[in-house]
């Protein structure tokens, strides 16, 4: 794949037929995209993770003046307080306040309907067995800093946890030179985040993971970053949960030629924008529709603010792919296990049953992911790079954690330790067999 930056005005982007002998392996080679680890990043977090774990804020405070530029030299520099994050709320336009609300307001209802119950049985010689659910006692939230950083993620990431009913939600966001992102903070505000300190990088997941004299140690990393942060919530991991370690952003949509070209081809760019490896492919069973979405590209490019970065995303991991039916389209729509799955669809209903494998599902032409990215309901933190094979989106689930319940009866034994008994017996483990045979009456 080449690396080069496409002409502005002109997006490269690749066509594929399905009909070419080749086709599958162009498929595969578009698809190939592995995070790999960089071997200096991986050294530098290494000794930034070591750093913190062993000095804890004098490390912390070192790395953020040399990294995020700011002339601190107490851990209480760091950390901003409660009513700094409800004067960003209160002094923001009244219609991004609204939006904010009307966001969390739909993606905490939508939420609500995941969180799972406690259960318990009873067998009729009175032995009880259940499932205890107990929300995760501290959670640590990493949010990018810069332009990186999306609001709407603080939403998709928070809501869940508290919904769940987390007990303490710490956030932490660089804040390179001082600078701070206002729609940050209000969506911390609006959303309850516990605590928020003014750190970035390795040494914010290392402060979470491992905890400092200032910065509690929280149970689970959730949130995305650059490289290094990326590969910091690797090493922690087994320290503490994380959510996923995410690929570039992913759009797949299947289109049977109806509905507008321009929505399509802004549909595609509305992912390309996200970065130059973010992917967006679109697959159609009508030649003449994919020519007018390759002709929409080329005239809406040009009026796009972001244009170098969605032509090298769409030259780099684009693809219009012609197909002969819809079969086809979801056969490869499963292959790919896209991120987000766009079905553009006069009659999405019966080929969405199809599906086994997306993050999300999108069904007609009104269904677009932008509002999907910020206030349809369900999340936006979506399993990438085919993980959707055997990954779910960010929900309430991964901010809970399920204890068996065992309630033995007097009689329930009786039943019970003589199986227990022979099967330890079976494996050698004598202990284990006395152990269960001592509660047979004799
Ligand atoms: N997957 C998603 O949903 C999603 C969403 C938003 C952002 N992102 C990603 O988040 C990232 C944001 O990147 P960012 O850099 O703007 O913000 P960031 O918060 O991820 O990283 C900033 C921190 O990186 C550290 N850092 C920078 N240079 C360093 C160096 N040489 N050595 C050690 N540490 C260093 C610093 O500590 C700095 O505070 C992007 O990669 C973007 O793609 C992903
Ligand atoms: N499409 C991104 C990953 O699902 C989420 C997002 C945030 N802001 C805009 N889009
Ligand atoms: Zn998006």
């Amino acid at each position: 794949m080449t690396s080069q930056t496409p002409d502005s005005s002109a997006a490269r982007i690749r066509r594929l037929d399905v009909r070419d002998p080749d086709f599958f392996a162009q498929l595969d080679a578009l698809l190939a995209f592995e995070a790999q680890t960089d071997e200096a990043v991986g050294r530098a977090v290494d000794e930034i993770l070591r750093a913190v774990r062993t000095t804890g804020d004098a490390a912390v405070l070192d790395y953020t003046r040399r990294f995020d530029g700011l002339t601190v030299t107490h851990m209480a520099e760091l950390e901003l307080p409660k009513s700094a994050l409800a004067e960003a709320f209160a002094a923001l336009p009244a219609e991004q306040k609204d939006a904010l609300v009307r966001a969390a307001e739909r993606i905490e209802t939508f939420h609500e309907r995941q969180k799972l119950e406690g259960w318990v049985i009873e067998e009729a010689d009175g032995t009880r067995l259940g499932q205890k659910v107990t929300p995760l006692d501290r959670v640590g939230l990493y949010v990018p800093g810069g332009r990186a950083a999306y609001p709407s993620s603080v939403l998709m990431n928070a809501i869940p946890a508290k919904v769940a009913g987390v007990g303490e939600l710490i956030m932490t966001v660089p804040t390179p030179r001082g600078e701070k992102n206002p729609l940050v903070l209000a969506a911390a505000h609006l959303t309850g985040v516990d605590r928020v300190f003014t750190l970035g990088g390795a040494q914010a997941v290392a402060a979470l993971a491992y905890g400092t004299q200032t910065i509690p140690q929280v149970d689970k990393i959730v949130g995305p970053g650059n490289a290094y942060v990326a590969e910091a919530k690797r090493r922690v991991f087994g320290v503490v949960g994380i959510d996923m370690v995410a690929g570039p952003s992913e759009v797949l949509i299947l289109s049977d030629g109806s509905g507008d070209p321009a929505w399509v081809a802004m549909d595609l760019f509305a992912q390309a924008e996200h970065d130059e490896l973010a992917q967006s492919i679109l697959v159609s069973t009508q030649a003449d529709f994919l020519d007018a979405v390759a002709e929409a590209i080329e005239r809406l490019l040009p009026t796009m603010p972001r244009r170098e970065v969605i032509a090298a995303s769409l030259a780099h991991r684009g693809a219009l792919i012609r197909v002969d039916d819809l079969e086809q389209a979801v056969a490869i729509a499963n292959r790919i296990a896209p991120e987000h799955l766009e079905l553009a669809l006069e009659d999405p209903e019966p080929w969405a049953d199809k599906i086994r494998h997306a993050g999300a599902i999108f069904l007609g032409h009104w269904s677009v992911e932008a509002i999907g990215d910020y206030c349809a309901g369900p999340n936006h933190v979506l399993p990438t790079m085919r993980s959707a094979r055997f990954s779910s989106p960010l929900g309430v689930y991964d901010f809970q954690k399920r204890t068996s319940l065992v309630a033995v009866s007097r009689a329930g034994a009786q039943k019970l330790a003589p199986i227990a008994a022979t099967l330890a017996q079976g494996e050698g483990l004598m202990a284990h067999a006395r152990s269960a045979q001592m509660r047979i009456l004799p």
